[in-house]
């Protein structure tokens, strides 16, 4: 793809490469979110390399090639390694390999008959650690970073049993480096735990060890299985061995785990020949591999060889193929997240990838299953990357003239309605109240420090509650009470502690009203917002009544500090009958106090007043702006909550209405005078 680019498109198409892998480098490695598969990514790194290698004299300070990882920006502070961290590069061919070690022996000017020994292990799927001993005892654990500077872990790579506190017979200083990472089968148990409790799940292996590790609070690393293993060092006081096998032996003789498929291999065949035995090895190993890492014996040979930029001269990642098969789409279902999300998931005839049988792939979202044309019943081709759940990368059928797929527009879990933003790929369930897929998230953004605030109702005894069933929407928060004897005769709860706990739910039954609707989780309603909110309506009811009125969408819109993204969401919310129903039985439990601006009180604050006819001596706007002022609000209709009218010349049927049902109508000369009296 790169043949026809000239120096100008090649220059450009270089700084768009730099912007896009760093995005995702900082995705992967900084966020533990990746948003594409390794594959994908892959693809990027080799089609900079290609550009870079047609066009040397354009390789960028900030290109790929040059760097590695992310600049880490979590809360965990930084270190700065006494040796960097490198990668390694990558080759995905057998010509590749050869061209390797060729390149090695070309370096090192070897004559024809000397050759070169290289060790062969697999390479493990987990994030990169670096272990400092002095005088035997571990003072440091740190993760890779960017390569110089990576974040400092050491309370957490304590809690790793596989980790020694102490070792005997090392050198002063000694920086051991490996891979932290799970086990297929911890992970996998780690997912379900997750899901029960309404945790994060993880995308693989790799991803959940690394959201393990780096964690401010040991305590939830100690709770994860992690497990290491050694395959390199950092700064020693006293060299190891001579070799890489010696010094990985003496690794294991100080007490680290070391792969037990490393071998040495006198030349390519060699390699090559042990490359395929671990990938015929790879679906039956207890972890994940990408692929085999050859390391040049020699200790003096790799130090002459040195490195460039980001990796040695002397070591190369041999990465296994993306995996790829082809089977039928049995059926399309629909997953709801934690948020809302609504996740399109492939059902499919289960077919053998790489050793591993696969029966789902994820379909992403709606586009995906427009752009793929996607029909139950259709050939698919599907690959496997490094990443546990596979994707669709070509649809073999491309049937335009059976039906396509509905996406749907009701929420599985909860049937309430689904909608997508303005251009939005994204459709999400509106029953944010009560749909069992969002409980969890909801309830626990309901009490949470910016919202009700309720101390001792943390995550752990959410999801208790959730499990007992005592917990589906917020308004059951208040009726925890009828089960305290049942809560104190449970393990981990002693009387103190539930009455504390129900203590504090009583003393929210009159919460702040912005912090109640903040709570509510109303899609970009943040506490900002819900104060413009209330400063505009006063109360919860009037801003309900006004979302589910006719003109709902404009006159939201208008709301100073609201524009119509917000207003959608609010339109969406309130219309769902889910939610009504949910927030009725919430405000029978708690009642908001009235919202107190820090405009002036006045008799009119919180009141809803109508305008309506034609106003002579102002306009609609000015007379709204007025009411705001004196605390009250402007509605569209009248109704049984409204508390006055002002009514001009033409008015007509909500007039009438007010009349009818007794609401007070001045004209606008006497508003006029209301608001000069204020
Ligand atoms: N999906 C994405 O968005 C995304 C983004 C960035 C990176 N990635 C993936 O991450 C990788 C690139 O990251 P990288 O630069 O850290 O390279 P890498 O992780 O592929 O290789 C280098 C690392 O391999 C590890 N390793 C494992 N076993 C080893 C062994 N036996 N000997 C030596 N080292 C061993 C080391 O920790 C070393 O840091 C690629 O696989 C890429 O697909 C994916
Ligand atoms: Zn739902």
């Amino acid at each position: 793809m790169t043949t026809e680019l000239d120096a100008a498109q090649a220059a450009n198409r270089l700084m768009r490469l730099a912007k896009l892998i760093a995005k995702h480098d900082r995705l992967y490695h900084d966020r533990d979110a990746p948003e594409i598969s390794d594959a994908d990514y892959d693809a990027l790194v080799r089609e900079n390399r290609e550009l870079e290698e047609r066009f040397p004299h354009l390789i960028r300070a900030d290109s790929p090639s040059q760097r590695l990882g992310a600049v880490p920006t979590g809360p965990l502070a930084k270190v700065t390694h006494a040796r960097p961290m490198l990668s390694i590069d990558n080759a995905f061919s057998n010509e590749e390999v050869a061209e390797f070690v060729a390149r090695v022996r070309r370096f090192l000017s070897l004559g024809p008959d000397e050759a070169v020994a290289m060790t062969a292990e697999p390479k493990i799927d987990g994030l990169s650690c670096s272990l400092r001993y002095e005088q035997g005892r571990l003072v440091l654990g740190a993760t890779r970073g960017d390569g110089a500077v990576g974040e400092d872990v050491t309370p957490n790579v304590r809690t790793i049993a596989d980790i020694p506190q102490e070792i005997a017979g090392a050198p002063d200083v000694l920086e051991v480096r490996g891979e932290v990472y799970m086990s297929k089968a911890d992970f996998a148990a780690l997912n379900e735990r997750q899901e029960a409790s309404g945790g994060k799940i993880f995308a693989n292996p790799r991803n959940a060890a690394a959201g393990s590790l780096r964690q401010k609070d040991s305590k939830i690393t100690e709770a994860r299985p992690l497990r290491f293993f050694a395959h390199g060092w950092g700064e020693v006081s006293d060299p190891l061995a001579e070799t890489q096998l010696l010094a990985v032996e003496r690794l294991k003789a100080l007490g680290f785990p070391v792969s037990d498929l490393f071998v040495k291999c006198d030349g390519v065949e060699a390699m090559l020949a042990h490359y395929r035995k671990i990938e015929t090895a790879r679906a039956d190993l207890p972890y994940d591999i990408d692929g085999v890492v050859y390391k040049v014996d020699r200790l003096d040979w790799q130090a002459r060889l040195g490195q460039v930029a980001r990796a040695p001269r002397w070591a190369l990642a041999h990465k296994f193929p993306a995996e790829k098969a082809e089977t039928t789409l049995e059926a399309i279902d629909i997953q709801v997240g934690r948020t809302g999300k609504l996740t399109p998931v492939g059902r499919l005839k289960p077919v053998g990838v790489g050793g591993v049988m696969v029966a789902n792939v994820t379909l992403h979202n709606r586009d995906e299953i427009e752009r793929l044309g996607l029909r139950v019943g259709d050939r698919v081709r599907i690959q496997r990357a490094g990443d546990v759940i596979p994707q669709v990368v070509e649809n073999l059928t491309r049937d335009e003239k059976r039906a396509a797929y509905a996406f749907p527009d009701h929420c599985p879990e909860c049937g309430s309605e689904a909608v997508s933003e303005d251009g939005e790929v994204d459709v999400r369930c509106t029953g944010g109240l009560i749909c069992p897929a969002q409980r969890f998230e909801r309830l626990r953004h309901f009490v949470s420090r910016g919202a009700l605030d309720i101390e001792g109702l943390g995550e752990k005894s959410i999801a208790e509650f959730i499990e007992l069933g005592w917990l589906h929407s917020p308004a059951d928060i208040f009726r925890l009470r009828t089960h305290r004897d049942e809560l104190v005769g449970r393990e981990g709860w002693k009387d103190v502690s539930v009455d504390k706990l129900l203590a504090a739910i009583e003393a929210k039954r009159d919460p702040d009203p912005a912090r109640f609707l903040f709570g509510l989780g109303i899609r970009h309603v943040g506490i900002v917002t819900a104060k413009d909110l209330l400063r505009c309506f006063g109360t919860i009811e009037n801003l309900r009544e006004t979302a589910t009125g006719e003109s709902a969408q404009a006159e939201l819109s208008a709301v100073d500090g609201v524009g119509p993204v917000v207003a959608e969401a609010l339109v969406d919310f309130f219309h769902e009958e889910h939610n009504r129903e949910a927030l009725d039985d919430l405000l029978s439990e708690v009642s908001p106090k009235p919202f107190e601006s820090s405009a002036k009180q006045t008799e009119w604050t919180g009141k809803t007043i109508v305008f309506t006819g034609s106003l002579e001596t102002m306009s609609r706007d000015e007379a709204k702006t007025q009411a705001e002022r004196l605390g009250a609000r402007a509605a569209g209709s009248v109704s049984a909550k409204t508390d006055l009218v002002v009514a001009g010349p033409g008015a007509g049927s909500k007039l009438k209405k007010a009349e009818e049902l007794g609401v007070r109508v001045i004209g606008e000369a006497d508003w006029a005078k209301i608001v000069a009296d204020a």
